[in-house]
């Protein structure tokens, strides 16, 4: 792991262990109606719209994209609805992606897209504290525990999106039973970016969907700037695409967004 990565799980694990008992008592809350990702994704591909999954990412390792308040959390995934996106990913680890979970309901209140929360979650109680329509798991951090927490997340009618980026991970993932795979194109050690990634795994899925009756849906993450980008990993056998700082350094998240959607003409 990076040594980010692994700063990132060690606060995680104390300001979870310091916020148990008031985690606890704010899973009561009523009245939530989750929004359906994989019906979604399928309205999208109807309509001619690549799925796009937009990512509110106010910064990242390294590099610091915008300063993003709930106000403007809200208002950058309005823009990212408005222009088509299938769904809105929040970034909610609060040190170095500078993320907040006041973030994520902010964005869930104005907008009518399923929205994905995208920490590192390493503790059961971490999936009490928030709501959102989709989790993010990551294979290579949650380890032997992952099946847990697929189940955890979809009895809790939360849907669960499990990160892998090599073929052990992958493994793993295909025996538990999540319905969306994200193949991070990131790695987790070295940060760097190759899109190859989901050229390797997105194949292995599709023929264990084959061989099986499933449907996995397939999420490529990481890296993509342009449409060229987008459409590789498409033609490699993704469903979807998770793009996060290509639209925060753009001017305009719109115009970015929906570039992204439209895909440039080169979907049919
Ligand atoms: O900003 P990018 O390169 O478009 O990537 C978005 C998203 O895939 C990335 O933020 C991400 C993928 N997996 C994660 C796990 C934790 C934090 C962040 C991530």
């Amino acid at each position: 792991m990076h040594a980010s990565i692994l700063h990132i799980l060690n606060t995680t694990k104390t300001r979870v262990q310091a916020l148990g008992p008031q985690i606890s008592s704010e899973s009561q809350k009523m009245g939530f109606e989750k929004r359906d990702f994989i019906s979604a994704v399928a309205a999208a591909k109807a309509d001619g719209r690549v799925p796009v999954i937009a990512e509110v990412k106010p910064a990242s390792p390294g590099r610091t994209f915008r300063d993003i308040s709930p106000a403007t959390a809200a208002e950058l995934a309005w823009e990212m609805e408005e222009a088509g996106a299938v769904a809105v990913s929040v970034l909610t680890e609060p040190g170095v992606f500078r993320g907040s979970l006041e973030n994520l309901d902010s964005v869930r209140n104005k907008v009518c897209l399923p929205v994905l929360r995208k920490d590192f979650i390493i503790d059961r109680l971490q999936l009490e504290e928030a709501q959102s329509d989709l989790v993010l798991l990551i294979a290579g951090i949650l380890g032997g525990q992952l099946g847990d927490f697929v189940e955890l997340a979809l009895k809790k009618g939360v849907e669960p999106l499990v990160e892998v980026h090599n073929r052990k991970e992958l493994d793993l993932s295909l025996e538990t039973d999540t319905r969306v795979i994200g193949i991070n194109n990131r790695d987790l050690e070295t940060l760097e970016i190759n899109l190859g990634t989901t050229e390797e795994l997105a194949p292995i899925i599709r023929e264990c969907d084959l061989d099986h009756g499933t449907r996995h849906l397939i999420i490529s993450e990481s890296g993509m700037n342009s449409v060229q980008d987008v459409r590789r990993v498409i033609q490699a056998g993704a469903d979807a695409v998770l793009i996060g700082s290509a639209l925060m350094e753009n001017a305009s998240v719109f115009d970015k967004t929906k570039e992204f959607v439209q895909g440039a003409g080169w979907r049919q």
